[in-house]
């Protein structure tokens, strides 16, 4: 008997049983469990299946106009039936990951007080501080393992969503139950509330989160401090993500907390392994090595740091000093290229500063700045990436003389959702004469070259933190290395298909996406191995160790506890 055929005892009835979405079938209920569990009348008569739940609300999710609309109805079938949501989801992930995820999550997490119905996850706000330890305290929170954390401050390129950046959280772990196969039950959303600097939120009378200017300085780092003390009394053992925090403190959280828990930051460490397996599988279609690669960077904010990090750990892997791998990297941020003795130079851009002397024979259009256009004419990079939130910002000039001095640049206009993205595919492609390998945070279209459509690289950090997550509770990781980032990003290049037709793909389609946390897990739990960091194992374990953390949307029969 499979794991799925073993009743599962269950020991609430009717209508309770009926609202718990991770419990609930609806109406797929059985005349015997009708019986057993009170539930005859509940439900309209007929006893349904799971195939056809799922043809239900596909066909219900299609009738909507708007996006926003298939998000709330989506988000509504998770709080009603977990499995049936993550059925639907893991049939039919193309179609549905931008509805509960990326663009549309944005525009979820700005109308958030709007369209709300029902809580899930917990809001742990400043003038509740004192009582965080027995918030968590609750047996509902028994079985949690993961936790996606974020204070709402820098949602995507939207900026400070406040409360509404619980879609957040709540869209990174649908990916994790969907594509790593993480239980849900295991699973929890969490939204810091410390107030918000986003007037039209505070204006707006139907605001759910607290109204209050953002609590920074020291009593931000008080409470944070307080809640990661709460956290590791609870749950030892818990994986931790921060998410979409603001520059100045997503860095130095990773930094202070990495070695006191299970933690990693998915904006500096998942997209800088997306990033570089995507740029991985581009040198081999360009035939231009990683080392010989000219990179520029726009956006040198979080991002864009653990981008740059993990290109010159690896250009110094493959031999260069790292001193050379600087000298092929190029950084640019709101005040242009960063160079020496600039104002506003944060710690963690120095590793992307340029001395004055590497720019003095520069050709610039003013003598006081050193912008974008700037450092493409004078770099020539074969590498453009941005992290900028700046949409527009690749323009048809910068792009033209990028390409004129390579014949296949990468161009990976990263930044989310779509109305932030530096530029489409579809003007790249026109501007490059269909040249450029193109990779964006957002999913696109395929576009036309040559009369043929072209799928759209989508590289987003949902390549890898779902491997990263089933890696860690597959072999019972204690902390999280640069390395294992490394491997996942060399796993993910290594699936990458073929480089036979003219367009290849970068990246396996996202329809993939469930096989790809797989094998980033695989990659990334040897590497937790080798770095010492979880109990040892052999590796013909691994697999089953593997196979044994994903949770399958199917429905269990169910008996009556006695
Ligand atoms: N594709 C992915 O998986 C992925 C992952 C993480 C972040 N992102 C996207 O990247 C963007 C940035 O995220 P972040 O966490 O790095 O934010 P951030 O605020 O930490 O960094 C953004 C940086 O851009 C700079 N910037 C702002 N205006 C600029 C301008 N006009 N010219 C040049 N630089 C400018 C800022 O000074 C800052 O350093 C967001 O849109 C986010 O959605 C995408
Ligand atoms: O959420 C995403 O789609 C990717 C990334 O984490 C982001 O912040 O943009
Ligand atoms: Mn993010």
């Amino acid at each position: 008997m499979s794991s799925d055929q073993i009743p599962l005892e269950v020991d609430i009835e009717g209508a309770v049983l009926l609202t718990n979405p991770l419990l609930n079938k609806g109406t797929a209920f059985t005349d015997e469990e009708r019986t057993a569990f009170s539930l005859h009348g509940l439900l309209p008569p007929r006893v349904g299946t799971l195939d056809a739940q799922v043809a239900r609300r596909l066909q219900a999710v299609r009738a909507f106009t708007r996006d926003l609309d298939r998000y709330v109805f989506l988000r509504g079938l998770q709080d009603a039936n977990e499995t049936l949501f993550y059925a639907l989801l893991t049939r039919h992930l193309t179609e549905m990951l931008p509805l509960i995820y990326t663009p549309t999550v944005g525009q979820a997490c700005e109308q958030f007080s709007h369209y709300w119905h029902f809580p899930r996850g917990l809001f742990l706000s400043w003038p509740h501080r004192d009582i965080i330890n027995q918030i968590l305290a609750h047996p509902r929170y028994d079985r949690i393992e993961t936790i996606v954390v974020s204070d709402g401050e820098r949602i995507l390129g939207l900026g400070d969503q406040g409360a509404g950046g619980m879609g957040i959280p709540i869209g990174k772990l649908s990916i994790y139950t969907a594509c790593a196969g993480l239980d849900p039950a295991t699973t929890l959303p969490i939204l810091l509330d410390t107030g918000t600097d986003n007037a039209e939120r505070i204006a707006d009378p139907l605001y759910m989160g607290w109204k209050h200017e953002r609590v920074r300085g020291a009593d931000y780092d008080a409470f944070i401090e307080t809640f990661i003390s709460a956290v590791t009394k609870r749950w030892p053992r818990v994986l931790l993500q921060w998410e979409d925090f603001a520059r100045v403190n997503a860095g130095p959280l990773l930094e202070r907390y990495r070695d006191r828990l299970c933690s990693f930051n998915d904006d500096i460490q998942g997209t800088a392994a997306v990033a570089a397996a995507t740029l991985l599988a581009g040198t081999k279609v360009s035939g231009i090595s990683l080392c010989d690669q000219r990179f520029v960077l726009f956006g040198a904010g979080t991002a864009g740091s653990g981008i740059g990090r993990m290109l010159l750990d690896l250009m110094v892997h493959e031999g260069l000093t790292r001193r050379e791998a600087q000298d092929r990297f190029f950084a640019v941020d709101r005040h242009g290229l960063l160079v020496e003795g600039m104002a506003d130079l944060q710690s963690f851009q120095a590793p992307f500063v340029k001395s004055r002397a590497a720019v003095a024979g520069w050709q610039l259009a003013r003598p006081d700045r050193i912008d974008l256009l700037d450092t493409v004419r004078n770099v020539r990079p074969t590498v453009l990436i941005g992290v900028s939130g700046q949409p527009g910002a690749f323009t048809e000039d910068i792009i033209r003389s990028m390409a004129d001095s390579v014949e296949r640049p990468l161009i990976f206009p990263l930044s989310n959702p779509l109305s932030r993205c530096e530029a489409t595919p579809a003007d790249l492609a026109r501007w490059t004469g269909g040249r450029a390998l193109i990779g964006t945070g957002s999913p696109f279209p395929p576009v036309v070259i040559d009369g043929q459509p072209v799928t759209v690289n989508q590289t987003n950090n949902a390549y890898i933190f779902p491997g990263v997550g089933l890696a860690v509770h597959a072999v019972g990781a204690r902390r999280i290395s640069d390395a294992m980032f490394v491997a996942a990003a060399r796993a993910l290049a290594a699936l990458a298909p073929k480089a036979t037709q003219a367009h290849p793909k970068l990246l396996p389609p996202v329809e993939g996406l469930r096989d790809v946390a797989v094998a980033v897990a695989r990659a990334v739990a040897l590497q937790a191995r080798a770095d010492g960091l979880c109990a040892g194992f052999e590796d013909e374990e691994l697999d089953r160790l593997i196979a044994a953390k994903r949770w399958e949307p199917v429905y269990r029969p169910y008996r009556r506890s006695r």
